[in-house]
């Protein structure tokens, strides 16, 4: 039997070709891609690095060398939650019992800000790291801004995938093995009465065949489409999302994290992003952005414009007299509700433009962030009375580092991919 020693998508002809000359084959060495296993998102402000702890030793021969590996990865890695002064482990979204590549093992999330790459490619190397034959899939621009220097200074190859189709790729292998990852806000706005409830948006526990998933259009594994995303980062970027492996960007914005960030930082002196929530959180916006009603002195009802909706952001603070008695914690407010409105209102278009029903919300800027998620799922549902939905995911920023890493090996897209190009095999032996 033939092994196949091709492991990413992008090889596809030279799988065909492989398979065009051997007559048996197997794709049992997807489970020897080396371990560890990687996923990094080097991304404008955050770095995000997923790592996949096989935990399935019984089951599989792991090489000497891969066990020791294992081991002290796992001293540093799994036993710290905090590396240097910024790297940050974040233990409550570890997933256990994860499937993926066909090994079983533990996923561990960890971010550090992408301007210490350099002191971390450092790291890693003088902690032998790099000497170590692992896979490190990367994405993100960083993965291609830091490329040549990473692969110089470790002496690795990095497999590199693009940043939104590692996007989606993370959000569906998420969604579909964990049900309860999607959630979303009943009445939003009301500080008594708000609760987050959980979305079934996959039907991962549920028979393809069950006729209420068939209705409503979900796809073998459960997901529904079509689906918008709106990822936050430091910029904005929104997707329509089709069908597997099926989107487009059709929107985006540089009113996102980054902005936030950088307009606290001068407004508000703050020092980081959490500084900035605490901030947003103590202020009221209303003693800075003038509302429909410091105009009109109601609501102007005959276009749908209720008096508290903002009618001008920042419009208050125009004069010095006007912000003799603003607080930074206003300021910091105003930039949360700008940042969100004019987000939800670009995402809330696609929807509209694109006939599509939900929205799911990712990225970091919706990390520790309540009230940003709170006022998009508010202005989802009231300015489409209802008809749309705002969907959010507790991996929030991570998508990205998960997929590059599920797409070594995405056997749904390589059976389509062969069957698009007409070779008619099956390829159950693809299944873990
Ligand atoms: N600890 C943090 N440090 C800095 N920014 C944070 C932090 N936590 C949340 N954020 C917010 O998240 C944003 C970055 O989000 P994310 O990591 O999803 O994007 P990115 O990948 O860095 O950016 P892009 O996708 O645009 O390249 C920041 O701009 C900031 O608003
Ligand atoms: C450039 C990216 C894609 C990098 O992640 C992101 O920051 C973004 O989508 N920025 C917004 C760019 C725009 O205005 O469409």
């Amino acid at each position: 039997m033939k092994m196949l020693d091709i492991i990413l998508l992008e090889d596809i002809d030279a799988i065909i070709e492989q398979l065009k000359l051997h007559q048996n084959y197997s794709f049992s060495n997807f489970n020897e891609l080396p371990m560890p296993w990687f996923g990094l998102d080097i991304g404008g402000t955050l770095t995000k690095l997923v790592y996949f702890e096989p935990t399935d030793h019984g089951e599989y021969m792991d090489t000497q060398e891969e066990l020791l590996r294992g081991k002290t990865i796992r001293h540093y890695l799994v036993h710290n939650k905090a590396y240097g002064e910024t790297g940050i482990r974040d233990e409550h979204l570890q997933l256990d019992e994860v499937i993926m590549n066909g090994r079983i093992g533990t996923l561990h999330f960890i971010r550090f800000p992408t301007d210490r790459m350099i002191p971390f490619i450092q790291l890693v190397k003088s902690k032998g790291f790099a000497q170590m034959s692992s896979t490190v899939c990367a994405t993100g621009g960083g993965a291609i801004k830091y490329a040549r220097e990473a692969e110089l200074e470790l002496a690795m190859q990095l497999h590199k995938a693009d940043e939104l189709e590692s996007l989606i790729s993370g959000i569906e292998f998420i969604a579909e093995n964990y049900p309860d990852e999607c959630y979303y806000y009943d009445n939003p706005l009301d500080d008594e009465k708000c609760r987050q409830v959980i979305w079934r948006w996959s039907s991962a526990r549920c028979s393809s065949t069950d006729e209420q998933y068939q209705r409503e259009g979900r796809n073998e594994s459960g997901l529904q489409y079509p689906y918008v995303v709106c990822n936050i980062g430091s910029g904005v970027s929104v997707l329509v999302v089709r069908g597997h492996n099926e989107f487009e960007r059709v929107s985006g914005s540089s009113i996102g994290g980054g902005f936030f960030q950088g307009l606290c930082s001068l407004l508000c002196n703050s020092q980081s992003f959490e500084d900035s929530i605490e901030l947003a959180t103590r202020g009221d916006n209303r003693n800075v952005d003038k509302l429909v009603g410091d105009i009109y002195g109601c609501g102007y009802e005959s276009i749908g414009l209720p008096s508290d909706t903002v009618a001008a952001s920042f419009g208050k603070i125009s004069s010095p007299q006007d912000r003799e008695n603003v607080r930074v914690e206003d300021l910091a407010r105003s930039a949360l509700v700008t940042t969100a409105n004019n987000i939800g209102s670009i995402a809330l278009n696609v929807a509209k433009q694109h006939g599509v029903e939900r929205i799911v919300f990712v990225g970091n800027f919706l990390r520790v962030n309540p009230i940003a998620a709170r006022h998009l799922a508010n202005a989802m549902n009231f300015w489409s009375k209802g008809s749309k939905k705002a969907l959010f995911l507790k991996h929030e920023g991570y998508f990205g580092a998960v997929g590059c890493l599920d797409k070594l090996v995405d056997v749904t897209e390589m059976r389509r991919l062969l069957r698009a190009k007409g070779v008619n095999i099956s390829l159950d032996e693809m299944s873990p």
